[in-house]
């Protein structure tokens, strides 16, 4: 039997149609800084970068061995003289006579008049006379000058990330700074008269304060800088104050709470009086209140305070959001089919993420579901490694289903 979601109205906003209003509303900043490769992890680059250098810059071995010109194998019933060594860093320094070879390590350049190399486990030595099996061709064994990047060719394109492979990149090819986007800054605070700092006893009624650690944790992942404005008491005039200095010190301002439509409910009318509402409330689960808007020059987001809420928000709305503000392409969810290894029971009505548990046996990939999908459930995000995405109008779904989800280590790549 289809039952329907009382949470769910007809009028309430896909989230990819609020996607595309966020990103309208949003430019890429035109702010940029060089930075040395040390610090630029986790920016975004601001420049098309190309190499300076052919890539290998000379022509080198790939083993340790021996590098001879190939055609002398036969000419020299594969039986070849020493007559020196190439070390990495240290080339060859002489003229290679024919049925001569060098002996060689991996890295070290190849000798000018070779252009073979064979591993020194297929080869025997007997004081200068070197018998050397046939490697399968010429070349074997060869790193060749350019294989891999000619000089002026493009290595990073403008928008992209630099994580630890491009830092190696940019080192290859001796680039030793780069232009970067201006680091984007991200205001946040909780809301609630129930909200208490870790390390603080609780009292009646009152709860830790979760929101503004798993937030502040993507919001490094994320590579954004972040002022933490502490937790605000449901108090208009404390969340008016905080919102204004949000504002005139930050790009974005993300709060958390206080957006449903309960009687201490007060971020929206708040930034409705100080700013304007762009959107409010989506066919999203969980997450179903988000709030958009502008205060001042800020951007700003108000995440649900249902701890899975903020965080499930924060990655599908917000992210493509940044990723825009700080230069980054757009990119398409990784969704992959898995096999539901136990039912799902959803209403339609929303959008859902669902956290699961994606692994894999001898049938293929597979999900099952991280028990409890309580919104207030945040062990439902530690224990999973994917959402499993659920279609809006979509009800419960079988075991044995095919689904789509998305690994947790894609969403904020
Ligand atoms: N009558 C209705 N009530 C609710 C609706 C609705 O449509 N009609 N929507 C529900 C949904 S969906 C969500 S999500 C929540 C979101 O409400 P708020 O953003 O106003 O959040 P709060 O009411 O402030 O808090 C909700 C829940 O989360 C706990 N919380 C809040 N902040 C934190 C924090 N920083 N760390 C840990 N936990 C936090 C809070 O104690 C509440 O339990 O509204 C539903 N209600
Ligand atoms: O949609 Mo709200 O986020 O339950 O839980």
């Amino acid at each position: 039997m289809q039952r329907h979601d009382p949470c769910s109205t007809p009028e309430l906003m896909h989230p990819d149609a609020a996607i595309i209003q966020l990103l309208d509303q949003v430019h890429t900043t035109t702010d940029t800084e060089v930075v040395s490769l040390t610090e630029a992890l986790d920016r975004v680059l601001a420049e098309n970068l190309a190499s300076q250098i052919d890539l290998p810059p000379f022509s080198n071995s790939a083993m340790d061995g021996y590098a001879f010109r190939f055609d002398d194998l036969a000419a020299f019933d594969g039986v070849l003289t020493l007559a020196g060594n190439a070390f990495a860093g240290h080339p060859f320094r002489g003229d290679l006579k024919a049925g001569e070879c060098v002996r060689i390590m991996t890295g070290a350049p190849l000798p000018a008049a070779c252009d073979t190399v064979q591993m020194q486990e297929e080869t025997e030595a007997n004081g200068s006379k070197i018998t050397i099996k046939p490697p399968k061709a010429k070349g074997a064994n060869v790193r060749l000058r350019g294989e891999e990047l000619k000089a002026g060719d493009k290595v990073l394109t403008l928008g992209s990330r630099i994580r630890a492979a491009e830092l190696g990149v940019l080192a290859t090819v001796g680039v030793s700074q780069v232009r970067v986007y201006r680091k984007l800054k991200v205001a946040f605070f909780s809301t609630g008269d129930e909200l208490r700092p870790v390390g603080s006893e609780l009292a009646p009624g009152q709860i830790y304060d979760s929101n503004r650690y798993s937030i502040r944790g993507l919001l490094q992942k994320a590579g954004m800088e972040w002022l933490d404005l502490g937790v605000i008491s449901d108090d208009p005039e404390a969340i008016r104050r905080a919102f204004l200095e949000a504002a005139s010190r930050a790009d974005v301002v993300l709060t958390s709470g206080g957006v449903s439509v309960g009687e201490a409910d007060f971020t929206k009318q708040i930034l409705s009086e100080e700013g304007q509402i762009t959107f409010w409330k989506l066919a999203i689960k969980p997450g179903k209140p988000f709030a958009c808007g502008r205060i001042g020059k800020a951007l700003f987001c108000g995440l649900p305070g249902n701890p899975v809420s903020s965080m499930v928000t924060f990655q599908k709305l917000v992210w493509p959001m940044l990723r825009k503000m700080q230069g980054m392409a757009q990119k398409p969810p990784l969704l992959l089919e898995a096999r539901l290894e136990s039912p799902i029971r959803k209403q339609p009505g929303r959008v859902e993420y669902q956290r699961g548990i994606l692994s894999r046996d001898e049938l293929g990939l597979k999900v099952r579901i991280t028990g409890g999908q309580g919104s207030g459930m945040l062990t439902s995000m530690s224990l999973a490694n994917c959402f499993v995405h659920l279609e809006q109008f979509q009800g419960d779904t079988a075991e044995g289903a095919m689904v789509l989800v998305e690994p947790f280590d894609s969403v904020l790549d």
